[in-house]
């Protein structure tokens, strides 16, 4: 049975600043508070599966068990029609520098160089929110937001893929438009309304 989410603090187990900020948005419109993995020093799990909600899983329960706490997570990424769906659930593993850092714009170019001689612009991301109790309830939605990939890369608001990302029936890629319009469409929020609908009391 879907297990309802009565607690109004939980952890969220990511340690990428953009999808907190998107995340921690999200909760606040149902009065859910947000406490940070980073805040409690909780350690980066390995992402050993090849599904989106299989890495939220691990992520989630990671936190769950550690924290004592209900944890949230999000396992998100990029896909690309003409690439068979890559870089998919190796999103991060594209921008991932050899000293450890991360490198979008070099990440975005590498998509656009494989893809360039493809007409088949078709491009989606994708957004798995797992919550995980501490007795191991897990409760997974995924969410997608369809469109075409652009290039030149156009943009400088939001994260990641953002700037060459544009949704359907937009003429403005994730990057370029408002962060309320992207909250509004995006993949995460697309989730969200599932976890929200199945989990959180009506308002
Ligand atoms: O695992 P955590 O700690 O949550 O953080 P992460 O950045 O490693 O997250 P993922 O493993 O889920 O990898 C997701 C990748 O997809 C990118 N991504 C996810 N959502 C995005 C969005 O809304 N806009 C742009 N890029 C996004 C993000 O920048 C990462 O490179
Ligand atoms: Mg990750």
């Amino acid at each position: 049975m879907t297990r309802a989410l009565t607690e109004k603090r939980l952890v969220l187990a990511t340690h990428n600043a953009g999808k907190a900020r998107e995340v921690a948005a999200l909760l606040a419109e149902h009065a859910i508070e947000v406490i940070t993995a980073g805040s409690l020093g909780l350690p980066v799990p390995e992402e050993t599966e090849n599904t989106f909600v299989g890495n939220a899983t691990i992520k989630a329960l990671a936190a769950a068990r550690a924290s004592n706490t209900v944890s949230l997570a999000d396992d998100s990424g990029f896909s690309v029609a003409a690439l068979d769906g890559a870089p998919g659930v190796y999103t991060a593993d594209w921008a991932e520098q050899p000293d450890g850092t991360r490198d979008y714009a070099a990440a975005m170019a590498k998509v656009e160089r494989l893809a360039r001689h493809s007409p088949d612009r078709k491009a989606w991301f994708s957004c798995a929110l797992v919550l995980a109790w501490p007795d191991g309830h897990v409760e997974s939605f995924l969410g997608e937001s369809h469109g075409v990939w652009v290039w030149p890369a156009r943009g400088e608001k939001g994260f990641g893929y953002d700037p060459m990302f544009v949704p359907d029936g937009e003429t403005q890629s994730f990057a370029e438009m408002d962060p309320a319009r992207k909250h509004a469409i995006s993949h995460r929020a697309a989730a969200f309304r599932l976890l929200s609908e199945a989990c959180l009391p009506r308002r």
